[in-house]
């Protein structure tokens, strides 16, 4: 019931699908941790693959969905997310859509018609999931054709393809790079990195609980190595929490400031902190709000769509709408003006976002050189980020897509889609 609940509000609430799953477990406290993982698991894989589902059940629902049905969708998706993409016998699945139906004052009518649909689905799985191979069906259509404007349309439909894959593990290590790889069996990428082979319960790990390394995706731990943070240095992190690029600043001896303004967010950055025995000062603070003496170096990771990250977070396909992308872009803008303040003459400014749409990227860097004129790029490099010269743009900004990034196997390639740029003040 949790992944129903969960879909109903992410699709009809345009609900956050992790916070949505923490407030039902909380709701819900009879409800396990298998039952929490399955739940994950369904409504994960729902969202990932929902073009394709929709599309199987549009086959056996001549007239449509009944409207005013309660959870009705929500029930079909799970059910034919178990049917089409996990390995749940068929009719445990269909049996579990009957039942939560049955249970629903305003889907109840409608109990025989899920039967009948998801009986069908199931003989039909061979022929939607070949329907569902096409490149375009997971993406909506406005997201895909901003990547087609931006990338071409066959990057849109490569990056469209590797979101159907869900991302796996990286791991930022304090030291030892080597020693930790070894250890934990992983794959050393190009950019310093750690990939795991296979996805297992993080804190099980040998090394999590003495807080040797943390988890951060491959593409977000090259921010912070651009600000080349050095020791004794003071660093303001703006937008801080959860805290991976804050632990990176402060991993190589900075003084660190990090600045969030969600409280309870930054009490996870603080536990993340004492975990990796790093000291670091927290500001529960609007950054727009800060009133700080300027700064060696800040590193400004802004509020923003998210679109780079669909690999991890599915939901943000369809929970996020176009005029969230201006909305966000006016924000950022105002972040970076303010940021800039705080930057002592002679230091760095890193702006990041784990978007993919230029508006929140490439757009926010040539206008914010057209209004301060003190401030000038510093290209990257390509040896800054083990060589991948792919990930520099023709400017000098760092710019990752989440197909770009080759592995052994589908699952273990690609990295969170990040744009980073490096701008001096002038001494
Ligand atoms: C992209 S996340 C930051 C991820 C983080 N830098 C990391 O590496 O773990 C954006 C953060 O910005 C914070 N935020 C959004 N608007 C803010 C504002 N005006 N002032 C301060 N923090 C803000 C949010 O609470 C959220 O934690």
């Amino acid at each position: 019931m949790l992944a129903v609940e969960a879909l109903d509000a992410v699709l009809h609430q345009q609900a956050p699908l992790d916070e949505t799953l923490e407030r039902l477990a909380a709701r819900h406290p009879e409800a396990g941790p298998r039952d929490r993982a399955l739940a994950r698991a369904i409504a994960t894989v729902a969202l990932r693959r929902l073009g394709t589902i929709r599309l199987g059940l549009k086959r056996f629902l001549e007239r449509g969905l009944p409207r005013n049905a309660g959870g009705l969708e929500a029930i079909l998706l799970a059910g034919a997310a178990q049917l089409l993409f996990l390995d749940v016998p068929d009719h445990a699945a269909v049996d579990l859509a009957v039942r939560q139906t049955r249970a629903d004052r305003r889907a109840f009518p409608y109990a025989k018609l899920v039967n009948a649909v998801l009986r069908r689905l199931a003989v039909a799985r061979a022929d939607i999931l070949a329907a569902g191979e096409a490149p375009r069906v997971d993406t909506p259509d406005w997201l895909h054709r901003r990547w087609a404007a931006a990338y071409g349309e066959a990057i849109a439909d490569a990056i469209a393809t590797a979101n159907r894959q869900e991302a796996a593990v990286d791991i930022s290590v304090k030291e030892d790079l080597a020693g930790w790889a070894e250890r934990l069996g992983a794959h050393i990428l190009p950019t310093g990195s750690l990939r795991l082979p296979q996805r297992v319960p993080v804190p099980d790990l040998p090394g999590y609980a003495e807080g040797a390394w943390w988890v951060q995706d491959a593409a977000a731990a090259l921010p912070a190595r651009l600000v080349g943070p050095r020791a004794g240095e003071r660093i303001l992190d703006l937008c801080a929490a959860p805290g991976g690029k804050t632990a990176q600043l402060a991993a190589a001896g900075a003084s660190v400031i990090a600045v969030d303004r969600s409280p309870e967010r930054l009490e996870r950055l603080a536990e993340n902190m004492r975990r990796l025995s790093l000291a670091v000062e927290t500001l529960a603070a609007d950054v727009l709000e800060l009133d700080l003496p300027p700064a060696d170096a800040v590193l400004l990771d802004a509020p923003c769509s998210a679109t780079g990250t669909l690999r991890r977070r599915p939901d943000v396909a369809w929970t996020k709408r176009p005029q969230d992308i201006a909305s966000l872009a006016q924000l950022q803008t105002q972040l970076l003006d303010k940021a800039a303040g705080l930057v002592r003459p002679g230091g760095r400014l890193v702006y990041c976002t784990c978007s993919l749409e230029p508006e929140e990227g490439e757009q926010q860097i040539a206008t914010f050189l057209a209004r301060h004129g003190d401030f000038s790029r510093q290209p990257v490099t390509a040896d800054e980020i083990g060589g991948l010269s792919q990930f520099v743009t023709a400017d000098g900004d760092l710019r990752t897509l989440p197909h770009a990034l080759p592995g052994a196997e589908p699952r273990l390639s690609g990295l969170d889609g990040f744009f980073a740029a490096r701008l001096v003040r002038a001494s």
